[in-house]
């Protein structure tokens, strides 16, 4: 094993180094044999109707209890951080799921991999309820399925070489017998993600960012999972970096027709890499459509207000588009408001019925889901927006982003 000071590294670039690798060290997958069925060979694409769920949360619930008293042993309360939510993803499928900070998005990839305990719901994972299975069984399962963190350097171990970063998660499940076999699928790993296999025996702190998170890929890799998780994969890194990794993804995807659950509150990684784009809001789904449609016309009045935050490159649309500049903080999860959660920011809110009545994610359109009980109405122009506590800014009414704009009350 190597010095971790040891200074004998090439300055670290985010280039890949596959470019400068040997072709030995590219192209073959891991040699890991895949367990159990679902895995689709070869490339896939999504946007597939047909191709089977290969996850299903049902009613997904993740509650956390406040405790309180001297031994923190009274519960007086929970932050209801998932709170009702069903979706399923594709075989091959990219999935994004973007949303504000605190809006639940990392407890639901963690809850649907069983590293926090959901409170209720079915997550079934190939056809099976992985709430119901135990302890080698549920190992046998996450093996399947793996998680990309934002941070690789607070989730990869300092102290540990790559070499032994990688190896941990096959020795867990016990394919790390065959030494020599165990040596392949490392260094067809690492050049799977554009490593040289002489980062083997290197550290994480003598990569660049970008190539930390390879390492962060190739973690989830060396197991040839199925469905990879990755939790804003891509935002601790410089932005010229991020295309190349979420590129790698893409890539990997079709060389392995891997499915994805990637998280992100920027709206932008996820729109050229999803298939489906799922909103939350406060612990619950508010709008899901392909990622084309959800981007051309988002119905969700929240969705509105996340899009029209997104600066458009043409100039001119900028200046003419309509601005929707929700005012005030997310309310707490712990005491989410009644009936539709966003009501209390919504400038198209209506009287009794969104304070009282949540509503279902329902089919608006053809596949374009939606939980508003207005979103025809505001879809056609029969409700206007109004101001709550969210502030609209009309194009050509000569207010700088930021100021109050022309109000229409409500009909
Ligand atoms: N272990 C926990 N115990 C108590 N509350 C938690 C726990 N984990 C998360 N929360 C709370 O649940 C809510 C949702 O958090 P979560 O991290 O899932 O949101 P997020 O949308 O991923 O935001 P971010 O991008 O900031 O992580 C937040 O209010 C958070 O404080």
């Amino acid at each position: 094993m190597s010095d971790p000071n040891e200074k004998n590294v090439t300055e670290p670039t985010d280039t890949p180094m596959a470019e400068t690798a040997s072709t030995a060290e590219t192209g073959p997958t891991p040699t890991v044999p895949a367990q159990g069925g679902g895995t689709p060979s070869g490339p896939t694409r999504a946007g597939d109707a047909d191709r089977a769920p290969l996850i299903e949360l049902r009613d997904l619930k993740v509650h956390f209890p406040i405790k309180s008293g001297l031994l923190f042993d009274r519960t007086v309360g929970y932050v209801y951080a998932v709170d009702g939510v069903s979706l399923s993803i594709r075989s091959g499928e990219t999935y994004g799921l973007v949303g504000e900070s605190g809006c639940g998005k990392s407890t639901l990839g963690r809850g649907l991999l069983r590293l926090v305990e959901p409170t209720d719901g079915e997550i079934v994972f190939d056809g099976t309820d992985l709430r119901a299975l135990k302890g080698e069984q549920m190992r046998q399962a996450r093996r399947r399925m793996q998680m990309i963190f934002q941070d690789p350097l607070s989730s990869l171990d300092p102290r540990q070489s790559v070499e032994s970063l990688l190896v941990e998660g096959l020795k867990a499940h016990g394919l790390a017998d065959d030494k020599a076999e165990v040596r392949k699928t490392l260094r067809d790993t690492l050049a799977a993600v554009g490593l040289p296999a002489s980062a083997l025996s290197k550290y994480p702190h003598e990569f660049s960012g970008g190539q930390r998170q390879r390492i962060g890929i190739a973690r989830a890799l060396v197991l040839n999972p199925e469905l990879i998780v990755a939790d804003e994969p891509v935002s601790a890194l410089d932005v010229s970096i991020q295309a190349q990794v979420l590129n790698l993804m893409e890539d990997l995807q079709n060389e392995r027709g891997l499915t994805y659950l990637i998280i992100a509150h920027d709206l932008a990684v996820v729109r050229h890499i999803a298939d489906t784009v799922g909103v939350m809001y406060l612990g619950g789904l508010v709008e899901e459509a392909s990622s084309e449609d959800i981007y051309r016309e988002p119905m969700h009045p929240y969705t509105k207000a996340l899009m029209s935050a997104v600066p458009v490159p043409d100039p001119t649309v900028e200046d003419r588009r309509e601005r929707i500049l929700l005012a005030g903080d997310l309310p707490s999860p712990a005491n989410p408001p009644s009936g539709c959660r966003f009501h209390t920011r919504c400038p198209w809110a209506q009287p009794t019925r969104c304070a009282n009545e949540r509503p279902q994610l329902r089919e608006v359109v053809g596949g374009h889901r939606v939980a508003c009980h207005f979103a025809e109405e505001i879809a056609d122009g029969r409700l206007r927006p109004h101001e709550v506590e969210a502030e609209l800014v009309r194009p050509d009414d000569g207010a700088a982003p930021g100021a109050p704009g022309e109000l229409i009350p409500t009909p």
